[in-house]
């Protein structure tokens, strides 16, 4: 049976979209991004499941730079995720839910939820923690600590919280994209839902006199109708104004298009890595 690590402790989101997709595994919870990462190059699972982009909050920028800079793994799959947040507390403090004295989640989570955070809590102390579930996990440990925390329904259930207040997110279409990697870059064996399409990610540095030089990249794909999902530039960490970019394709690599824009890429005296090609599975 193939193991999976994922962001945990049990039932983040992460875990819901493991539970998702993955037929057939044993799943493992690591307590931060780089630790689940780590754990496929160490062999203690064969995929792990990071979060990469949150639709209201962008990028999980410690993913990303993980990925890139630490260990560069393929990308073998991504799985989309509705994401809905509820505001809970320990059952002892129901009564009392707006007197809270902190209020603890992952910050995306935080970011997804400013407004109800801004109208309800504007002087409360929000703390950061790993993931969602270590703050549902955490807030009924302190028992005797009047603190709230923002999680989904599953870790209230798993570590005995009452919601006070459901949907606490600012917009409707909250999703989530997680990566799923692998070493040697082995497709899902089995799978609980069909998959919805195929992208490709690259890695693009451009080169050393950049003027026009992105757009020159960015007319690679268009002459060929190759659409582009996404694109996005972080540091390189090697001095202020040096970037590489990030750019999904809606497509599987082929034989002919991608490689053709690969290549003419390249002859602009770019660097392209291809971070994977990959199924992607959208959760309902
Ligand atoms: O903390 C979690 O539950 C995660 O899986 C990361 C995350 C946090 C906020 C929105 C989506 C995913």
């Amino acid at each position: 049976m193939k193991k999976v690590g994922y962001l945990g402790p049990e039932a983040t989101f992460t875990h819901i979209a493991v539970e998702s997709v993955f037929k057939q595994i044993t799943s493992h919870p690591y307590r931060t991004i780089p630790s689940c990462i780590d754990g496929v190059t160490d062999r203690e699972v064969d995929y792990a499941v990071v979060p990469l982009e949150n639709a209201l909050e962008g990028s999980v920028n410690l993913t990303l730079d993980y990925l890139i800079h630490e260990k560069r793994l393929p990308i073998v799959g991504e799985i989309v995720l509705p994401i809905r947040q509820h505001f809970m507390v320990h059952p002892k403090y129901i009564e009392e839910w707006q007197n809270v004295e902190g209020v603890y989640s992952h910050p995306h989570a935080i970011a997804q939820c400013h407004k109800f955070l801004h109208d309800t809590f504007r002087n409360t102390p929000l703390h950061e923690v790993t993931s969602t579930a270590y703050a549902a996990q955490h807030v009924y440990e302190k028992e005797d600590e009047k603190i709230g925390a923002i999680a989904n329904e599953f870790a209230a259930k798993k570590y005995g919280l009452q919601i006070v207040k459901k949907d606490v997110h600012d917009y409707d279409h909250n999703t989530t994209r997680f990566l799923i990697l692998n070493q040697e870059n082995a497709p899902l064996e089995q799978t609980l839902l069909e998959h919805n399409g195929y992208k490709t990610t690259l890695m693009i540095t451009l080169s050393e006199n950049p003027a026009g030089a992105l757009h020159r990249v960015l007319s690679a794909f268009s002459w060929r109708n190759l659409n582009l999902s996404k694109i996005e530039s972080r540091p390189m960490k090697t001095g202020l104004g040096n970037y590489f970019f990030i750019i999904d394709i809606e497509q599987k690599l082929d034989d002919v298009l991608i490689p053709g824009a690969i290549a003419e890429i390249e002859a602009l005296g770019c660097n392209v890595t291809l971070l994977g090609s990959y199924p992607y599975y959208i959760i309902k």
